[in-house]
Protein backbone atom coordinates (compact mmCIF):
# COMPACT_ATOMS: atom_id res chain seq x y z
CA UNK A 1 0.00 0.00 0.00
CA UNK A 2 1.48 3.76 -1.00
CA UNK A 3 -0.32 6.77 1.30
CA UNK A 4 1.11 9.06 -1.14
CA UNK A 5 1.74 8.66 -4.83
CA UNK A 6 3.64 6.04 -6.18
CA UNK A 7 6.78 6.27 -7.90
CA UNK A 8 6.87 5.66 -11.32
CA UNK A 9 9.89 6.18 -13.93
CA UNK A 10 9.55 7.71 -17.69
CA UNK A 11 9.00 4.93 -19.94
CA UNK A 12 6.97 2.63 -17.58
CA UNK A 13 3.64 1.06 -18.32
CA UNK A 14 1.57 1.45 -15.46
CA UNK A 15 -2.01 -0.15 -15.69
CA UNK A 16 -4.54 1.58 -13.54
CA UNK A 17 -7.27 -0.70 -12.26
CA UNK A 18 -9.73 1.83 -10.51
CA UNK A 19 -12.50 0.22 -8.68
CA UNK A 20 -15.04 0.48 -5.53
CA UNK A 21 -12.93 -2.75 -4.47
CA UNK A 22 -16.17 -2.93 -1.65
CA UNK A 23 -14.56 -5.48 -1.04
CA UNK A 24 -11.46 -6.83 -2.98
CA UNK A 25 -11.39 -10.09 -4.13
CA UNK A 26 -9.80 -13.17 -5.90
CA UNK A 27 -11.45 -11.65 -9.17
CA UNK A 28 -9.32 -8.59 -8.50
CA UNK A 29 -6.28 -10.37 -8.29
CA UNK A 30 -6.71 -12.63 -10.93
CA UNK A 31 -7.52 -9.67 -13.98
CA UNK A 32 -4.30 -8.17 -12.33
CA UNK A 33 -2.30 -11.11 -13.25
CA UNK A 34 -3.60 -11.90 -16.37
CA UNK A 35 -3.25 -7.85 -17.37
CA UNK A 36 -0.19 -7.50 -16.23
CA UNK A 37 1.18 -10.58 -18.42
CA UNK A 38 -1.47 -10.04 -21.34
CA UNK A 39 -1.18 -6.21 -22.08
CA UNK A 40 2.26 -5.77 -21.85
CA UNK A 41 2.54 -3.39 -18.36
CA UNK A 42 5.24 -2.54 -15.89
CA UNK A 43 3.00 -2.48 -12.99
CA UNK A 44 -0.28 -2.23 -11.81
CA UNK A 45 -2.30 0.44 -9.51
CA UNK A 46 -5.63 -0.74 -7.67
CA UNK A 47 -7.40 2.69 -7.16
CA UNK A 48 -9.33 2.40 -4.72
CA UNK A 49 -12.05 5.29 -5.60
CA UNK A 50 -13.93 7.01 -3.40
CA UNK A 51 -16.99 5.96 -4.55
CA UNK A 52 -18.26 4.88 -8.06
CA UNK A 53 -20.06 8.51 -9.27
CA UNK A 54 -23.04 6.21 -11.06
CA UNK A 55 -23.35 4.19 -7.69
CA UNK A 56 -26.18 5.38 -5.16
CA UNK A 57 -25.12 3.69 -1.68
CA UNK A 58 -21.94 4.73 -0.98
CA UNK A 59 -19.25 1.66 -0.19
CA UNK A 60 -17.67 1.39 3.06
CA UNK A 61 -14.74 3.40 4.67
CA UNK A 62 -11.55 3.87 2.05
CA UNK A 63 -9.04 2.95 4.92
CA UNK A 64 -11.43 -0.14 5.45
CA UNK A 65 -10.96 -1.24 1.57
CA UNK A 66 -7.63 -0.43 0.96
CA UNK A 67 -6.46 -2.55 4.19
CA UNK A 68 -8.52 -5.67 2.89
CA UNK A 69 -7.11 -5.12 -0.76
CA UNK A 70 -3.84 -4.81 0.05
CA UNK A 71 -3.82 -8.09 2.05
CA UNK A 72 -5.41 -9.95 -0.74
CA UNK A 73 -2.93 -8.20 -3.76
CA UNK A 74 0.74 -9.36 -2.74
CA UNK A 75 2.65 -9.08 -5.61
CA UNK A 76 6.02 -7.44 -6.04
CA UNK A 77 4.54 -5.24 -8.83
CA UNK A 78 1.13 -4.19 -8.00
CA UNK A 79 0.33 -1.49 -5.87
CA UNK A 80 -2.42 -0.45 -4.00
CA UNK A 81 -3.02 3.17 -3.47
CA UNK A 82 -5.75 5.69 -2.46
CA UNK A 83 -4.80 8.14 -5.08
CA UNK A 84 -8.14 9.38 -6.08
CA UNK A 85 -8.82 10.64 -2.75
CA UNK A 86 -5.49 12.03 -3.03
CA UNK A 87 -6.04 13.51 -6.38
CA UNK A 88 -9.59 14.84 -4.78
CA UNK A 89 -11.06 13.08 -8.06
CA UNK A 90 -14.14 11.30 -8.81
CA UNK A 91 -14.38 10.72 -12.53
CA UNK A 92 -12.28 8.64 -14.46
CA UNK A 93 -11.48 10.94 -17.08
CA UNK A 94 -10.23 13.45 -14.62
CA UNK A 95 -7.86 11.22 -13.09
CA UNK A 96 -6.34 10.09 -15.64
CA UNK A 97 -5.69 13.37 -16.81
CA UNK A 98 -4.21 14.62 -13.77
CA UNK A 99 -1.96 11.25 -13.39
CA UNK A 100 -0.54 12.58 -17.21
CA UNK A 101 0.07 15.60 -16.10
CA UNK A 102 1.73 14.42 -12.50
CA UNK A 103 3.65 11.66 -14.37
CA UNK A 104 5.07 13.19 -17.60
CA UNK A 105 6.68 10.14 -19.78
CA UNK A 106 4.77 7.38 -18.20
CA UNK A 107 1.69 5.46 -20.04
CA UNK A 108 -1.03 5.17 -18.47
CA UNK A 109 -3.54 1.91 -19.65
CA UNK A 110 -6.95 2.00 -18.06
CA UNK A 111 -8.40 -1.69 -16.70
CA UNK A 112 -11.73 -2.79 -16.11
CA UNK A 113 -13.78 -5.63 -16.65
CA UNK A 114 -16.23 -6.16 -19.37
CA UNK A 115 -19.27 -5.26 -17.56
CA UNK A 116 -17.55 -1.91 -17.51
CA UNK A 117 -17.32 -1.64 -21.17
CA UNK A 118 -21.33 -1.86 -21.70
CA UNK A 119 -21.87 0.96 -19.90
CA UNK A 120 -18.51 2.91 -20.40
CA UNK A 121 -20.90 5.49 -22.67
CA UNK A 122 -22.54 6.59 -19.12
CA UNK A 123 -19.26 7.94 -17.98
CA UNK A 124 -18.43 11.12 -18.11
CA UNK A 125 -16.10 12.20 -20.90
CA UNK A 126 -15.86 8.68 -22.48
CA UNK A 127 -14.13 9.30 -25.08
CA UNK A 128 -12.00 11.83 -23.59
CA UNK A 129 -10.41 8.57 -21.68
CA UNK A 130 -10.65 6.56 -25.33
CA UNK A 131 -8.52 9.22 -26.73
CA UNK A 132 -5.79 9.82 -24.05
CA UNK A 133 -4.94 6.06 -22.80
CA UNK A 134 -5.08 2.65 -24.16
CA UNK A 135 -7.78 0.40 -22.51
CA UNK A 136 -7.58 -2.74 -21.29
CA UNK A 137 -10.67 -4.91 -20.74
CA UNK A 138 -11.04 -8.74 -19.20
CA UNK A 139 -13.67 -10.85 -19.82
CA UNK A 140 -16.35 -11.56 -17.24
CA UNK A 141 -18.91 -14.15 -17.13
CA UNK A 142 -22.32 -12.73 -18.54
CA UNK A 143 -21.09 -10.17 -20.23
CA UNK A 144 -19.45 -11.36 -23.32
CA UNK A 145 -21.83 -10.30 -25.76
CA UNK A 146 -23.11 -7.65 -24.18
CA UNK A 147 -19.53 -6.20 -24.11
CA UNK A 148 -18.58 -7.10 -28.00
CA UNK A 149 -21.74 -5.16 -28.79
CA UNK A 150 -21.61 -2.07 -26.66
CA UNK A 151 -21.82 1.52 -27.74
CA UNK A 152 -18.26 2.00 -26.77
CA UNK A 153 -16.92 -1.59 -28.50
CA UNK A 154 -18.91 0.18 -31.63
CA UNK A 155 -17.73 3.70 -31.71
CA UNK A 156 -13.95 2.48 -31.39
CA UNK A 157 -14.36 -0.37 -33.67
CA UNK A 158 -11.56 0.47 -35.64
CA UNK A 159 -9.48 1.19 -32.77
CA UNK A 160 -10.00 -2.15 -31.59
CA UNK A 161 -6.45 -4.75 -30.91
CA UNK A 162 -7.02 -8.07 -31.29
CA UNK A 163 -6.47 -10.38 -28.48
CA UNK A 164 -3.94 -12.06 -30.38
CA UNK A 165 -1.79 -8.69 -30.12
CA UNK A 166 -3.10 -7.84 -26.44
CA UNK A 167 1.08 -7.64 -25.42
CA UNK A 168 1.12 -4.91 -27.46
CA UNK A 169 -1.28 -2.44 -25.60
CA UNK A 170 0.73 -0.96 -23.27
CA UNK A 171 2.78 0.26 -25.65
CA UNK A 172 0.25 1.46 -28.44
CA UNK A 173 -1.12 5.14 -28.91
CA UNK A 174 -4.38 5.57 -27.69
CA UNK A 175 -7.15 5.40 -29.21
CA UNK A 176 -6.56 1.47 -28.94
CA UNK A 177 -8.50 -0.96 -26.85
CA UNK A 178 -8.42 -4.55 -26.38
CA UNK A 179 -10.67 -7.33 -24.98
CA UNK A 180 -9.08 -10.64 -23.83
CA UNK A 181 -10.50 -13.61 -22.51
CA UNK A 182 -9.22 -15.57 -19.12
CA UNK A 183 -10.13 -18.07 -17.17
CA UNK A 184 -13.22 -16.32 -16.02
CA UNK A 185 -13.90 -15.47 -12.46
CA UNK A 186 -17.33 -15.97 -11.17
CA UNK A 187 -16.12 -13.18 -8.15
CA UNK A 188 -17.80 -10.48 -7.50
CA UNK A 189 -17.69 -7.85 -4.66
CA UNK A 190 -22.00 -7.76 -4.16
CA UNK A 191 -22.13 -11.63 -3.73
CA UNK A 192 -19.93 -11.26 -1.18
CA UNK A 193 -21.63 -8.74 0.66
CA UNK A 194 -24.99 -10.43 -0.19
CA UNK A 195 -23.11 -13.46 1.54
CA UNK A 196 -23.09 -11.17 4.26
CA UNK A 197 -19.26 -11.84 4.34
CA UNK A 198 -18.51 -8.02 4.46
CA UNK A 199 -20.72 -5.72 6.62
N1 LIG B 1 -14.67 -11.41 -11.58
C1 LIG B 1 -14.29 -10.39 -12.36
N2 LIG B 1 -13.96 -10.58 -13.66
C2 LIG B 1 -13.59 -9.54 -14.45
N3 LIG B 1 -13.52 -8.25 -14.02
C3 LIG B 1 -13.83 -8.01 -12.73
C4 LIG B 1 -14.23 -9.05 -11.84
N4 LIG B 1 -14.48 -8.50 -10.63
C5 LIG B 1 -14.27 -7.18 -10.75
N5 LIG B 1 -13.87 -6.86 -12.01
C6 LIG B 1 -13.52 -5.52 -12.52
O1 LIG B 1 -12.70 -4.90 -11.55
C7 LIG B 1 -12.97 -3.49 -11.49
C8 LIG B 1 -13.33 -3.09 -10.07
O2 LIG B 1 -14.47 -3.84 -9.69
P1 LIG B 1 -15.33 -3.53 -8.39
O3 LIG B 1 -14.45 -3.04 -7.31
O4 LIG B 1 -16.52 -2.73 -8.75
O5 LIG B 1 -15.81 -5.00 -7.99
P2 LIG B 1 -17.15 -5.72 -8.40
O6 LIG B 1 -16.99 -7.14 -8.00
O7 LIG B 1 -17.48 -5.42 -9.83
O8 LIG B 1 -18.19 -4.98 -7.44
P3 LIG B 1 -19.79 -5.03 -7.43
O9 LIG B 1 -20.20 -6.47 -7.41
O10 LIG B 1 -20.12 -4.30 -6.14
O11 LIG B 1 -20.24 -4.28 -8.66
C9 LIG B 1 -14.11 -3.24 -12.48
O12 LIG B 1 -13.53 -2.78 -13.69
C10 LIG B 1 -14.73 -4.62 -12.67
O13 LIG B 1 -15.31 -4.76 -13.95
O1 LIG C 1 -15.89 8.55 -14.57
C1 LIG C 1 -17.01 8.02 -14.56
O2 LIG C 1 -18.03 8.61 -15.01
C2 LIG C 1 -17.16 6.64 -13.96
C3 LIG C 1 -18.38 5.99 -13.91
C4 LIG C 1 -18.44 4.71 -13.36
C5 LIG C 1 -17.30 4.11 -12.86
N1 LIG C 1 -16.13 4.78 -12.94
C6 LIG C 1 -14.90 4.16 -12.40
O3 LIG C 1 -14.81 2.82 -12.79
C7 LIG C 1 -14.11 2.07 -11.82
C8 LIG C 1 -14.92 0.83 -11.50
O4 LIG C 1 -16.04 1.21 -10.76
P1 LIG C 1 -16.80 0.15 -9.85
O5 LIG C 1 -17.78 0.90 -9.04
O6 LIG C 1 -17.39 -0.82 -10.84
O7 LIG C 1 -15.77 -0.45 -8.98
C9 LIG C 1 -13.87 3.02 -10.65
O8 LIG C 1 -12.56 3.51 -10.73
C10 LIG C 1 -14.88 4.13 -10.88
O9 LIG C 1 -14.46 5.39 -10.40
C11 LIG C 1 -16.03 6.00 -13.47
Amino acid sequence: MVLGYPIAKPGQVIGLLGGSFDPAHEGHVAITLAALRRFGLDRVWWMVSPGNPLKEHGPAAIERRIAAATDIMDHPRVTVTGIEQRLGTRYTAETIAALRRRYPGVKFVWLMGADNLVQFDKWQDWKTIMDSVPVGVIARPGYLLAAKTSKAARVYSDARLSARRSWQLGRSDAPKWCYVNLPLSEASSSAIRARGEWT
